[in-house]
């Protein structure tokens, strides 16, 4: 059994034993020395600057469709805000290895020069700086194994074997990749899946049709390769717009999923396209009714995904994913990962690590929203998460509990309670009393005193007993 699930407050999963339902997510446990597939990128707009810049190609876009003007304003804030807080998320937390300080050093650094904008300039400077700095310059985050470099330059592209014609119409509509670009794209072309963090209006949408495009290469009559899928028709057609944007001149065929064209689209059988675009709605649809075989998909891509995640559409992903029993890649873009929602790429180690993660999305008695996601790799530890999330009231299947226990000594403390607020107090009370007692020990002159610290092994001292043990493995507070 290799089931892929989502675990939303309750839990979600493939309803059949999918044994090709792939590991999208691969928990990057340190024991683990197997190459993580997941790579996750995230970027922000530098400065003031990049954040006018952002907004100004964000309002161009609004000209041409008045009715998403109010709500896209409303995102692009929340957006913006978010991906601020973001800095402390643990579970997205990326691999910036200097911190912004150093960033405004580097950019002091080249104030001197006359900044050269020119593809051979952008060439030479990325060559000269390296990757990292590259990164750093253009606020891009990873995390993942064997990153590929970021581009500088679409003109770079050419070294990953791409369709002549599909990067021509690139470098054609951009004079340069946006940041989120620079990064997805070679990630994308390296056969990883990718999960793209950037602001609204950032070009999400490029980021990942060029690499599916690109990976697609020539059309084939075998049936539909990519489906990506949005949350709304209009972004639906926004992505299918672009995708044949870049696709002009090659025989890809992209196909929209509308209301009016499901008849045609299943009697062509789908042959004839090559991606298919849709909302979830439409598509797991068409897929109860028989009318549409994703069996031939390889590539996967979910477009802004906190807004599915967010917005009830887990079933019809679960859906989607599960009719695409042969994807090889999945890739989630998003315009940020945040707010009340907390989601688990690795698995939490422990029951008392899930609640120290998830009780970020429901501080001060507000509701909040966890996802997780799990392989049979974590079913030692799934029981005993799947209990924590029962006793906060959620419904978790049975099978779940059928699941061998792990040994007591190495279970973490069972969880009973009612809330997981009511969970983190009782914890941090628990804390304050082995504080106490650590206090104690250390202030202690007697003879008992100084056996518990000699049995304990130190503060710290990793295999001490099992208070000591205790005492590095959760900590709640703020
Ligand atoms: N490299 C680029 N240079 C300049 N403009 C670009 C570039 N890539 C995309 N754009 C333009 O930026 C605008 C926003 O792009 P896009 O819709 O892909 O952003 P997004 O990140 O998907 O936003 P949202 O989160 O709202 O969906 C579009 O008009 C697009 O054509």
């Amino acid at each position: 059994m290799d089931p892929f699930a989502l675990l939303r407050g309750g839990l979600r999963f493939d309803k059949e034993k999918d044994d090709k339902v792939r590991q999208i997510f691969e928990a990057d446990s340190e024991d683990d020395d197997s190459t993580s597939q997941t790579l996750v990128v995230k970027t922000k707009p530098k400065g003031k600057k990049g954040r006018e810049a952002s907004k100004r190609r964000h309002d161009d876009r609004d000209d041409d469709d008045d009715d998403d003007e109010d709500e896209d304003d409303g995102a692009e804030d929340v957006h913006q805000d978010s991906s601020d807080e973001e800095d402390d998320d643990d579970e997205l937390e990326v691999d910036l290895d200097e911190d912004e300080d150093e960033d405004d050093d580097d950019d002091e650094e080249e104030d001197g020069e006359e900044e050269d904008d020119s593809v051979e300039g952008r060439l030479a400077k990325a060559k000269r700086i390296g990757p990292k700095k590259v990164r750093k310059q253009h606020q891009i985050q990873v995390k993942g194994d064997d990153v590929p470099p970021p581009v500088v330059a679409f003109q770079q592209l050419s070294d990953y074997d791409v369709p002549k014609v599909v990067l021509s119409n690139l470098c054609k509509m951009h004079e340069k990749p946006t940041p989120i670009q620079m990064q997805a794209i070679p990630a994308m072309l390296k056969k990883r899946d990718v999960v793209g963090i950037a602001p609204t209006g950032s070009g999400k949408t490029c980021a990942f049709s060029f690499p599916l495009l690109a990976n697609l290469g020539k059309h084939d009559d075998s049936g539909i390769r990519a489906v990506v899928v949005a949350p709304t028709p209009e972004l639906a057609f926004q992505i299918k717009s672009e995708l044949e944007l870049l696709s002009r001149g090659s025989k890809l065929s992209i196909q929209l999923l509308t209301k009016a064209n499901v008849g045609n689209v299943a009697k062509a059988r789908q042959r004839s396209h090559d991606i298919l675009v849709s909302t979830p709605r439409r598509l797991v649809y068409c897929l109860s009714k028989g009318l549409i075989d994703l069996a031939k998909v390889s590539w996967v891509v979910i477009d802004e995904a906190d807004t599915l995640f967010e917005n009830g559409y887990e079933t019809q992903l679960d859906e989607i994913l599960h009719a695409c029993a042969n994807r090889e890649h999945v890739s989630l873009f998003s315009a940020t990962m945040g707010v009340n929602l907390v989601i688990n790429f690795d698995f939490p180690p422990s029951a008392n690590e899930y609640i120290h993660r998830v009780g970020r999305t429901g501080r001060a008695g507000r509701t909040g929203t966890a996802i997780t996601f799990f392989t049979t790799r974590d079913a030692p530890i799934l029981r005993s998460i799947a209990s924590v999330i029962r006793a906060s009231g959620c419904d978790v299947p049975d099978w779940i509990f059928q699941l061998p226990n792990l040994p007591k000594k190495q279970r973490s403390r069972t969880v009973t309670r009612a809330t997981i607020s009511s969970s983190a107090a009782a914890m941090m009370a628990d804390k304050a009393k082995r504080r106490a007692w650590a206090e104690k020990q250390r202030a202690g002159k007697g003879k008992k005193a100084k056996r518990g610290k000699k049995k304990s092994g130190g503060r710290g001292g990793g295999g001490g007993s099992k208070k000591g043990k205790k005492q590095g493995a959760v900590d709640l507070a703020e």
